[in-house]
C-alpha cells in the first residue's frame, strides 16, 4: 500500500442555503519520500485537501490513509497528537512568533513533539545557523520562511505540507525556498507536498497532482525530476 492513500474524499461547506463542494471524490496516492506538487487554480480545493491530510480539517466522506492508518476515523484527541507529532506545516505568511528568536521559534515546535530533531542542526540544514539569534523582524522574507521550514522539519514529521510557500516572496527568494524544500526532501527522506498554482514548478516534483473544480484531473509521475536551479518561470 502507498504511504498516503486518499480515496473518494468529499468535503462540503454549507453557507446559509448554499453548499460549496470543495473536494468532490478526491483520490490519489503518494509514496514515502516523494516531493509532490498539487497544482490548480484558485478555489480548486487544494488547501482543503492539504488541511485534511494535515488533520487541520476533517472530510465528510472517504478514506485518508497515512502510513497505514485512516486519519479520517480519528477523534479530536487523536488528531491533535497527529498534528503535533506527524505533520509539519509551512504557510505563505510564515506565522512566526515575533518576540522569539529564530532559534526559539524552532525550539517551541520541538517542545510539543515526541521525535524532535536537534534545533541547531535543523537550522543548519536550512542554511540559517548564522541568523539563529535574530528576531523575525530582523530577517528577510526568505529567511523567515526558512525559519518556518526549520520549525516544521524539526518535529521530524512524516509529512511536510506547504501551502503556497513562495507566494509572498520575489522570484529569486522563492526559488531558494523551493531548493531548500527539494533538498530537505532528498536529505531527510521526508515526504513533502507543495501546493501551487504555478505550473512551471511541475518538473521539480516526483509526482504532480492536478486539481480543478474540486476533482483530481490528472496525476503525473516524473521519472527524473529536475533540480530547482534548472527551471525558469
Ligand atoms: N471554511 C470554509 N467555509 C466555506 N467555504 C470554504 C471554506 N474553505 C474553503 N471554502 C471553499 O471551498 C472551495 C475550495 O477552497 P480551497 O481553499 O481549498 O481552494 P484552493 O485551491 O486552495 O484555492 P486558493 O489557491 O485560492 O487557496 C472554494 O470555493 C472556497 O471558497
Amino acid at each position: 500500500m502507498s504511504y498516503i492513500q486518499i480515496t473518494d474524499e468529499y468535503k462540503r461547506y454549507k453557507i446559509g442555503e448554499n453548499v460549496v463542494v470543495a473536494n468532490d471524490g478526491i483520490t490519489f496516492s503518494v509514496e514515502k519520500g516523494e516531493l509532490v506538487i498539487i497544482l490548480g487554480p484558485s478555489g480548486a480545493g487544494k488547501s482543503t485537501v492539504l488541511n485534511i491530510l494535515g488533520g487541520m480539517d476533517t472530510c465528510d466522506e472517504g478514506q485518508v490513509i497515512i502510513d497505514g492508518t485512516d486519519i479520517a476515523k480519528f477523534n479530536n484527541r487523536q488528531l491533535t497528537s497527529y498534528r503535533r507529532n506527524d505533520v509539519g506545516f509551512v504557510f505563505q505568511f510564515y506565522n512566526l512568533v515575533q518576540n522569539l528568536t529564530a532559534r526559539e521559534n524552532v525550539e517551541l515546535a520541538t517542545q510539543i513533539s515526541k521525535n524532535a530533531l536537534d534545533v541547531d542542526q535543523t537550522l543548519e540544514l536550512v542554511g540559517l545557523s548564522h541568523r539563529k539569534d535574530n528576531f523575525p523582524s530582523q530577517l528577510s522574507g526568505g529567511e523567515q520562511q526558512r525559519v518556518s521550514i526549520a520549525r516544521a522539519i524539526a518535529k521530524n514529521p512524516k509529512l511536510l505540507l506547504c501551502d503556497e510557500p513562495t507566494g509572498a516572496l520575489d522570484y529569486k527568494t522563492g526559488k531558494q525556498i523551493l531548493k531548500t524544500l527539494q533538498d530537505t526532501c532528498k536529505n531527510t527522506g521526508t515526504t513533502v507536498i507543495i501546493i501551487t498554482h504555478n505550473s512551471a514548478l511541475a518538473p521539480i516534483a516526483n509526482r504532480v497532482i492536478k486539481i480543478n473544480d474540486a476533482k483530481v484531473r490528472s496525476v503525473e509521475i516524473n521519472q527524473s525530476p529536475v533540480p530547482v536551479e534548472s527551471i525558469e518561470w
